[in-house]
């Protein structure tokens, strides 16, 4: 078997590579254009036999033979999302298309990694699969929410019209070691906030919820998904709700209950609410995630720890 893994070296991609290469008959190729992944996240690959790295844009087509596909390649962090929107809008639309093509002329099966920014500022609570989304198609966030909503089309359009195997899974943030220490999301910069002993930044109102799966588990739920009959989508994610004042004051007891906590202004289209229903990952999959945030935090920290050089005391 040999896999294809676009974005391979984000957070999420080198800890599915990871696992894919535990498998003793799996052969891993990983492209990434590095904009927000490193190359420090598959340092314990590079030079094996069963393993190889490219340098690759995926808004351009890619010539490789390989059996599977699972196409995560996008910049996730609203920060690096925004940057350069209209890449954003290349990376998902004609990247998707360009791994369509790939699949299509191999017979491949094709994992998509498309996200809970799906339903937008959702006015269902939680969100189900069934739900079709509350998105501004003209926002500053459009870029990505659309862009992925047009991959998703893309992807059933091929499973119709030339019968691609095609899987697709929404995931609900997600965080773990390795994540960019400036990726700019709000795990992240609480931890290293917390670490450096600077004011943890909560964007008004605060109020806002997000539900935070640890990386390992939601890896676990995308090989699942990848070997299962269901095309999804299928919401992969951790239940646990949590306001950005109940994150913030999480990371400052586990981590410095000394450091501040400062409210700062919010971006526009910020989602209020966000919470997977997981109903169908259980039925079909038999998935759920084991690892709470409280139990994920320290592991984040360990890692944090290291990369910024400060032990704990
Ligand atoms: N982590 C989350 O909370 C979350 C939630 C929902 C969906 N997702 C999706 O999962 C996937 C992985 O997310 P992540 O958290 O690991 O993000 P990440 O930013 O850590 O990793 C994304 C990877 O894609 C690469 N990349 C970006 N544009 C590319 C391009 N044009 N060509 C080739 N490589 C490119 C980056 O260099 C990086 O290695 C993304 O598709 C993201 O949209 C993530
Ligand atoms: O320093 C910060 C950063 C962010 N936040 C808040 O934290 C919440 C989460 O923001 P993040 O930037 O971590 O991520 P978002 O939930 O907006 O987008 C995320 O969701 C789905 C995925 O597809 C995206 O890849 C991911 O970035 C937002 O309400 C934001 O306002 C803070 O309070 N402080």
């Amino acid at each position: 078997m040999r896999i294809l893994v676009t974005g391979g070296a984000g957070l999420i991609g080198s800890h599915l590579v990871d696992k894919l290469m535990e498998k003793e008959k799996s052969e891993v190729i990983v492209a990434d254009n590095y904009f927000t992944g490193s190359k420090d996240n598959l340092k314990k690959w590079i030079g094996h036999p069963r393993f190889e790295l490219i340098r690759h844009d995926i808004s351009r087509p890619l010539f490789v033979e390989v059996d599977q596909i699972y196409h995560l390649a996008c910049p996730a962090s609203p920060i690096f999302y925004k940057y350069n929107s209209v890449k954003t809008i290349k990376t998902n639309v004609m990247g998707t298309l360009n791994m369509l093509g790939l699949a299509k002329r191999l017979r491949a099966r094709i994992l998509f990694t498309s996200t809970s920014e799906v339903y937008g500022d959702s006015l269902e609570h939680p969100q189900k699969e069934t739900y079709w989304g509350n998105v501004n198609p003209i926002g500053v966030r459009s870029c990505y929410d659309e862009g992925k909503r047009m991959a998703e089309t893309l992807m059933f359009d091929y499973h119709r019209q030339y019968g691609i195997e095609i899987r697709i899974a929404r995931i609900f943030n997600t965080y773990g070691p390795r994540m960019n220490i400036d990726d700019g999301r709000v795990v992240s910069n609480f931890i290293a906030q917390a670490i450096r002993n600077e004011p943890l930044t909560v964007q008004l109102p605060g109020t806002q919820t997000r539900s935070f799966c640890y990386v390992l588990d939601l890896v676990d739920g995308l090989t699942q998904l990848m070997e299962g009959t269901d095309t999804g989508p299928i919401n992969l994610g951790n239940p646990g709700e949590f306001t950005m004042n109940e994150l913030a004051k999480a990371v400052q007891e586990l981590i410095n209950p000394e450091v501040q906590i400062s409210e700062v202004e919010n971006t526009p289209d910020d989602p209020r609410q966000r919470k997977p229903d997981i109903t169908k990952a259980k039925e079909v999959l038999g998935w759920e995630p084991k690892v709470n945030l409280h139990e994920g935090i320290p592991l984040m920290e360990d890692d944090f720890r290291q990369r910024l050089g400060v032990p704990r005391t």
